[in-house]
């Protein structure tokens, strides 16, 4: 019997660990959804042995290609059960499958090993959304770096077609009827769930189905320097100080000069003052929402307190934070971990949207900065986030992209390191 632990938000789940294993052809937007986890892509490991192979390597016939194919799905699966025994949770087995043999061998070695498996298939016919993926792929796959982008697309067309001779979507009649999976028709258009058994499966398919992989990007900004942020005092909700009038005021120029004139975009804020009076000179078409789930960090008993104030008023509690910044809950108030928790419904909104600016606070942004930049989350309490910088984030197949945009408005820095209670302490290289 497997036994029961506490997730974090209270519910009692079964300590499952899921190996969600993806399906279907190339450009079917399979490793843009699997940037999401810890991720095993077999073209990774294939690339050890064959770094940038033409279309024919793909040809099924090909003995060569297909021994080196079998060896780095091999190589994949065996490094993802390893990580399986340190703990891991939900793994992602990114690669086609796209035949039934393929797919019962992944489904037998993970069943051995008592890792249950879902398979997530992407199913797409809609020309527009394949060709965007192509192009994508031609422009950030390692497959293609430093080649002809148009004799790449042509490449990479080939290989789909090797593909399509032998891929078989996942049908449900008797020989894989027993599988979970998810089948997602036409970026989410319409969707199959067959034989979801368990809480965590159904969470992971929930958070799938909010998913698009439509090109869009995530504009993150903090809110103007702050009168406490000048004070060195944490939480409160003051408003800003002249430097960060000054950056709301320059706010609209930094996202025109990223986004443009003429793409909508949708601002939300916390319900804070500071991030509400940072965005109020947005264009008025901009649609702005409120989130509670944006506040700050709620720093309980210390809320308005300075470090040095809380070490002298809280010396065990300064220490234990210190000690474990991710999982330490001010007495009265949040955790990270908390924060994490609390920010799932704006994740899931993030990513059934289209492009956003967020304005928000320190510890909110480095959580939501650490999910899209795939950074640990128990290490993003340490990341500095500078003050006045817009940073623009696009999701890609492979990878996050960053561009960051500085508005050239002094400011205070409110990074702290470990042991320190200097008020304005300039950041290490490491916490960059
Ligand atoms: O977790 P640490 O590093 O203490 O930083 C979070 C803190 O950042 C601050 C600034 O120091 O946020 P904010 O950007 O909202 O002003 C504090 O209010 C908040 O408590």
């Amino acid at each position: 019997m497997p036994s029961k632990t506490n997730n974090g938000v209270g519910i009692q789940v079964e300590d499952t660990k899921i190996c969600v294993v993806m399906v279907g052809l190339p450009a079917r937007g399979k490793s843009y959804i699997a940037q999401l986890a810890a991720t095993f892509n077999v073209g990774n490991y294939r690339r050890h042995d064959a770094p940038q192979p033409t279309a024919d390597f793909f040809d099924f016939s090909n003995p060569e290609g297909e021994r080196k194919r079998r060896a780095a799905a091999e190589a994949a699966v065996a490094d993802m059960l390893a990580w399986f025994r340190t703990g891991g949770v939900v793994g992602i087995l990114d690669a086609t499958n796209s035949t039934k043999e393929r797919r019962k061998w992944v489904y037998d070695t993970c069943t051995a090993h008592g890792i249950e498996v879902l398979f997530v298939e992407s199913k797409c016919d809609d020309e527009k959304t394949i060709m965007a993926n192509i192009r994508d792929v031609k422009l950030t796959s390692p497959d293609y770096k430093g080649q002809d982008p148009e004799e790449a697309a042509q490449d990479f067309r080939n290989r789909i077609k090797h593909y399509e001779k032998v891929y078989k979507t996942i049908d449900g009649d008797k020989d894989e009827d027993n599988y979970t999976y998810l089948k997602l028709m036409n970026v989410g258009k319409q969707v199959i769930i067959n034989r979801i058994q368990d809480y965590l499966q159904s969470r992971i398919v929930y958070y799938l189905m909010n998913l698009h992989i439509r090109p869009r990007s995530v504009w993150l900004s903090r809110h103007g320097e702050s009168l406490y942020n000048l004070s060195g005092r944490i939480g409160g909700d003051m408003l800003l100080s002249p430097r960060g009038e000054q950056y709301a005021r320059k706010l609209p120029d930094l996202v025109r000069e990223s986004v443009g004139d003429d793409r909508p975009l949708t601002v939300w804020t916390s319900t804070l003052k500071r991030t509400i009076a940072t965005a109020r000179f947005l264009p008025a078409h901009y649609n702005q929402l409120q989130w509670k789930a944006l506040d700050e960090l709620d720093s309980g008993v210390c809320d308005g307190l300075t470090y040095q104030e809380i070490k002298d008023r809280y010396p065990e509690d300064f220490a234990a934070r210190d000690e474990d910044k991710y999982n330490y809950r001010y007495r009265g108030g949040e955790s990270y971990r908390d924060v994490v928790i609390r920010l799932e419904p704006i994740i899931m909104e993030l990513e059934r949207s289209e492009d956003i600016l967020i304005v928000t606070h320190q510890a909110v942004l480095r959580c939501i900065y650490a999910y899209f930049m795939k950074k640990d989350q128990a290490k993003s309490p340490w990341m500095n986030v500078p003050l006045h910088t817009l940073i623009k984030l696009t999701p890609r197949a492979y990878g996050t992209e960053e561009v960051r945009y500085e508005a050239h408005i002094p400011a205070v820095s409110t990074w702290r390191g470990k042991g320190s209670t200097a008020k304005h302490e300039n950041p290490t290289p490491e916490s960059l």
